[in-house]
């Protein structure tokens, strides 16, 4: 499978994957490239199923997904890469940084859902509901969640971009990651984890609330914690100004 990506930075500068949330595409990153591509080879990639590329029919599992991602970091020619990833992104990350270690410098990990198969029956359902309907069923309690009220009145063309991209994904590429959701548990394996992981999660995140995402920095050795207070799940592009710094110390 390869993914479609966009590579921005010197050629030759250490490699950091970009992952996006569930109906997104890379362009979510755009906050995101000027601050790292300075000193960075940065890859911002779409998840299977997701972009511009028919998708494969699913379901998916998070072993596809994960191993998509290392299939495109083979690409680069880098032996290891440093990871950013949101969401969905952040789940993906888990993964690798449980199954593929050797080829991960570091990872940042927002707002990511680590034990999502303990609602299965919701993942089921929006799976169900998006192949019926198509993404127009989620749009607007997707954007509900992931965009404080405030942020969303004031930032009208920005939220309208995330729009676009949820009814632009294919409804199976959306379905089939949810699909791989509803079987996700990465618990049992976050005491194993050795590479440096920023953990950053949300006050007003109701997609993945912060009291699921702060026993992670418990659960993994040696994790930093964020909380970003006055944001809700889409931190990384609607608190650029606050999340870019967080990155750019994380990666060094
Ligand atoms: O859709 C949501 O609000 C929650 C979510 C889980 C994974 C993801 O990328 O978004």
């Amino acid at each position: 499978m390869r993914l479609n990506h966009r590579t921005t930075g010197p050629d030759d500068a250490p490699v950091v994957l970009l992952a996006s949330s569930l109906g997104t595409t890379h362009a979510m990153w755009a906050p995101q490239l000027d601050a790292l591509s300075k000193n960075f080879r940065v890859i911002a990639f779409d998840h299977r199923g997701h972009g511009a590329d028919e998708a494969p029919p699913g379901p998916y599992t998070i072993e596809d997904l994960g191993n998509d991602v290392v299939e495109l970091l083979n690409t680069t020619g880098a032996e290891r890469a440093s990871y950013v990833g949101i969401s969905l992104g952040g789940a993906v990350g888990l993964w690798l940084a449980q199954n593929a270690p050797d080829r991960f410098h570091r990872f940042a990990l927002l707002c990511p859902p680590v034990n999502p198969a303990a609602n299965a029956q919701t993942w089921i359902d929006r799976a169900a509901l998006v192949r019926a309907e198509g993404a127009q069923a989620i749009v607007e309690a997707t954007l509900g969640r992931w965009f404080l009220p405030e942020y969303a009145e004031a930032h009208a063309e920005e939220v309208e971009v995330i729009r676009q991209q949820l009814l632009s994904t294919p409804a199976e590429g959306y379905a089939a990651c949810c699909e791989a959701l509803s079987t996700l548990d990465l618990t049992a394996g976050l005491a194993d984890i050795t590479a440096p992981v920023l953990l950053v999660t949300a006050e007003q995140d109701t997609s993945i609330p912060p009291e699921t995402v702060v026993p992670l920095a418990a659960g993994i050795p040696g994790a930093h914690l964020e909380i970003l207070e006055d944001a809700a799940h889409l931190v990384t592009y609607s608190d650029a100004d606050r999340i870019n710094p967080l990155l750019l110390t994380h990666l060094g």
